[in-house]
């Protein structure tokens, strides 16, 4: 498998020292990444053996099969379509922009036409399965997140105390905190939808980890799954566990047997 990434961050570089120096994903690499400052691409290029693209086109042309985003919410509102239209299958692990019912649907739509799939990588959360499965019965009764990171993470400055910066439904919370809260739209997309999938944002000052804590309940019981990520040291914002995730969607698609 040939892959493109989309981005240069945090998870882009996690994923070019898995892939291409540690050799995780068998008979795959990363050969193209679409990269914003051209110093990077520059020194990538001799680090990790890519080719590093400014354009678009181009980067969807280098002869890859596959395209992993990992930049922001935005650019999958502005690549996402076009890596569509050149029939690259496309892991997106900005989810918050699908809370845009137009794009998520038109995304759709340009899937089934081109024969392309898209993957949604489960992020830094867990408990997707169990989500789906009791929506798909129609007997899934209430989804909640609370989400607690530390304070600059979500709001640029210290307090004092633990302050709840956020409560409401998943639509209002994506689009007030698009780096820190795509969790909210993977659990939304999974069972209840944005409007009726719970979040409470709490900015922390005694937090070393990002934790999240969903709480499910339905015909089948009750879930409550509490994860207390590391973060990334190179973007505190984003959890280690979403790198291993899209690593993990990678994984699945060299495999014959699937799991969950
Ligand atoms: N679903 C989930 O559970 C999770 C999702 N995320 C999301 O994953 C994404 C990536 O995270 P992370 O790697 O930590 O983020 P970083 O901030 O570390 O990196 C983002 C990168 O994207 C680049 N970028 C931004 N816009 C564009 C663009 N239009 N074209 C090309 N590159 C662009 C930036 O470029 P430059 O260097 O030029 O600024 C930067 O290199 C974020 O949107 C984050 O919110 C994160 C954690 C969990
Ligand atoms: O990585 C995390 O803990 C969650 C996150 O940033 C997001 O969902 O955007």
């Amino acid at each position: 498998m040939k892959i493109g990434i989309i981005g240069g961050g945090s998870i882009a570089t996690f994923l070019l020292q898995s892939i291409n120096v540690e050799r995780t994903l068998p008979n795959s690499t990363v050969k193209s990444v679409l990269l914003r400052r051209p110093e990077v691409a520059e020194e990538w290029e001799s680090r990790y053996g890519i080719d590093g693209y400014q354009d678009l086109n181009a980067f969807l042309d280098s002869g890859i099969d596959i395209v992993v985003e990992a930049a922001t919410v935005q650019a999958v509102h502005e690549y996402a379509e076009k890596v569509i239209a050149k029939r690259k299958d496309l892991v997106i692990i900005s989810v918050g922009a699908l809370v845009d019912q137009t794009l998520y649907q038109n995304l759709r739509e340009a899937c089934r036409q081109n024969g392309t799939r898209i993957t949604l990588p489960s992020g830094a959360i867990g408990g997707l399965d169990v989500i789906h499965s009791a929506y798909a019965s129609g007997q899934l009764e209430s989804v909640s997140l609370t989400t607690r990171k530390p304070p600059l993470s979500l709001i640029g400055r210290e307090v004092e105390t633990e302050e709840v910066v956020f409560e409401g439904t998943a639509t209002e919370a994506i689009s007030k905190f698009p780096k820190n809260i795509n969790v909210a739209i993977v659990l939304s997309l999974a069972g209840l939808g944005s409007d009726k999938t719970t979040v409470k944002i709490v900015a922390d000052p005694q937090a070393t980890k990002n934790t999240h804590c969903i709480e499910a309940t339905g015909a089948f019981g009750r879930m409550s799954i509490q994860l207390e990520n590391d973060p990334m040291p190179s973007n505190p914002k984003t959890s280690y566990l979403a790198a291993l995730s899209v690593l993990s969607s990678l994984k699945k698609k060299t495999e014959y047997i699937s799991i969950g």
